[in-house]
């Protein structure tokens, strides 16, 4: 009889030039950007292509702001002249076409994977080395590893905390809730408390201090939270929530330090987001990530070993989708484009908060101008105005402006906007500031009439 000895086959090892765990912006970009110059690369994916500003973030969001800026203008039209009855606002058919096009656009990243030629993945990755990661057993290598992880939404440890849903939890409620509590002073809090207050909820939001946007320019977190307040939400100052429970009709009753909130259909968690470096291998490689877990990286988003990267939300920095994409492709030219100076230079990033009216920001604060520079030498431009847009409106929501410029040249190093309009007005704004422009220099250009943008063009 013929003996048959089995020999265990090593797994073979795929090997590529380039590889990237994060199907998200910033993945996706470097992924995509490094294919470009005739390298293989690869990108794993655990959950939906395009990752969080796609579909649990920016995108989806963008919409929902959208749907509520509608509802405000529904209160204008009588104001323009319009005699229109509004029957009903179904949120069901909102959702179905906002869940359609991301649906879409996943399919649209995946295609684009395909046209790049950068192989797609699917599992979650694991480094189990410096040079290699495993995904769901098969052992894949590079020179090059890119870790683009994102994060996930921070849920409290206090009991009953797992009755509240977070930004996650939004973008899947079938149901418009009739009363919301918010619980958070950021960009999240403020920009869902906004959503839900302009479709008509009862919403509550809970801040832990007097004001939100704490950490931007002391105009914006004074006006934003006072627009909250005049726009209807009611903002619960000095409020720390210390349990959560259910109650048999299903509402959550919600118990601060200061009282006792009944009937809540829908407490929202919105205090912060986690890096997802962990269950990554980070140890097997050696990775170094600081107190917050964020992966650490140099100014060229090298970690602490040779040949893996980091960049966008998992290193902490800048929580925006076009940093992880401007890092990440900046990367792709750095490793394979032979531009070997090439990073992303993290000051002036302009930003945008979608409050009812809108935030627009960049550069310094005030306060961060003064430790910096000295109040003696700083000049500080003011404007607050009712736009055009409420002249013949009852209703009127101002538009505050800071303009924070630094003597002897007035350079411009601050630039701070709540109101309507100023989330489209930021950008070019910002390429003037991020060549070094002066107040003289913005009133060299010639203001656009009737705007709100020509203010900053005019300030004395
Ligand atoms: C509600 C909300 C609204 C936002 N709105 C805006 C906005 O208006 N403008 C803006 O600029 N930014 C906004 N952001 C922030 C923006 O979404 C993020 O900054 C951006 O998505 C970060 O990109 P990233 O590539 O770092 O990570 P992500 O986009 O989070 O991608 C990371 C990907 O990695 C995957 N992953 C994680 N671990 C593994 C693993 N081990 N193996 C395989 N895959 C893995 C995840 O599934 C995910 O798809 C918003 C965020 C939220 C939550
Ligand atoms: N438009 C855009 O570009 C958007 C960008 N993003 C990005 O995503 C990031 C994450 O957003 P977000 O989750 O709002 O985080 P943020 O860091 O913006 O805000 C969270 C805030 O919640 C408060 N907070 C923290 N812990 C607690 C707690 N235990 N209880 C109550 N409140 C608490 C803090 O404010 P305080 O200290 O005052 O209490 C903190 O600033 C943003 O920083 C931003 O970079 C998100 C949405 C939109
Ligand atoms: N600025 C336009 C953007 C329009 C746009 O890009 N829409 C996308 C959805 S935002 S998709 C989310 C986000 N894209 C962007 O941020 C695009 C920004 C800019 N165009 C750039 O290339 O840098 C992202 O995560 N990118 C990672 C990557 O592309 O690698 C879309 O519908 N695409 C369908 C199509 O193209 O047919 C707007 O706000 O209207």
């Amino acid at each position: 009889m013929t003996k048959h000895f089995i020999t265990k086959m090593a797994p073979i090892v795929k090997k590529f030039d380039y590889l990237v765990i994060g199907g998200g912006s910033g993945g996706l970009a470097s992924a995509r950007r490094a294919a470009e110059f005739g390298i293989k690369a690869a990108i794993i994916e655990e959950g939906r292509w395009g990752g969080t500003c796609v579909n649990v973030g920016c995108v989806p969001k963008k919409v929902m702001y959208n749907t509520a800026l509608h509802a405000e203008f529904l209160h204008d039209h009588k104001g323009y002249g319009f005699d229109v009855d509004i029957k009903a606002f179904d949120w069901r058919r909102i959702k179905k076409s906002r869940d359609d096009y991301i649906k879409r656009l996943n399919g649209i990243y995946e295609s684009n994977l395909e046209k790049s030629q950068v192989e797609k993945i699917e599992g979650h990755g694991i480094l189990t080395s410096d040079k290699t990661v495993e995904v769901n057993g098969q052992k894949y290598e590079a020179d090059h590893i890119l870790i683009a992880t994102g994060g996930r939404p921070i849920v409290p440890n206090i009991p009953g905390a797992e009755y509240g849903i977070t930004s996650d939890g939004f973008f899947e409620l079938e149901d418009l809730p009739k009363k919301v509590v918010v619980v958070g002073a950021g960009y999240i809090a403020v920009e869902l408390a906004g959503i839900f207050g302009a479709l008509g909820v009862d919403t509550s939001i809970l801040i832990r201090f007097d004001q939100v946007l704490r950490t931007f320019d002391s105009m914006i977190s004074k006006n934003v939270t006072d627009n909250l307040e005049s726009g209807g939400v009611k903002v619960i100052k000095q409020s720390v929530v210390s349990e959560v429970t259910k109650e048999g009709d299903g509402t959550l009753t919600i118990q601060t330090n200061n009282e006792k909130i009944s009937n809540v259909d829908c407490l929202l968690w919105a205090i912060g987001r986690l890096p997802n470096s962990d269950n990554l291998g980070l140890d097997s490689a050696g990775v170094n990530v600081d107190k917050h877990n964020n992966i650490e990286v140099d100014e060229f988003q090298n970690t602490s070993v040779k040949g893996i990267y980091a960049l966008g939300d998992v290193c902490g920095k800048a929580l925006l989708t076009p940093v992880a994409i401007a890092a990440g492709r900046r990367l792709a030219h750095r490793l394979f484009d032979g531009q070997t100076d090439l990073r992303l230079d993290y000051t002036n990033i302009p930003t945008v908060v979608f409050s009812h009216p809108p935030v627009g920001t960049i550069g310094l604060t005030e306060a961060e101008a003064e430790s910096k520079y000295g109040r003696e030498k700083l000049k500080i431009y003011t404007s607050n105005f009712v736009p055009m847009y409420y002249a013949v409106l009852e209703k009127k929501v101002r538009c505050n402006m800071k303009l924070i410029c630094v003597l002897p040249d007035e350079k411009v190093v601050g630039l701070h906007i709540v109101g309507q309009g100023c989330d489209e007005m930021l950008q070019g704004f910002g390429v003037a500031i991020k060549m070094g422009a002066t107040k003289a220099q913005f009133d060299e250009c010639v203001a656009i009439h009737p705007t709100s943008s020509e203010e900053l063009v005019t300030m004395r």
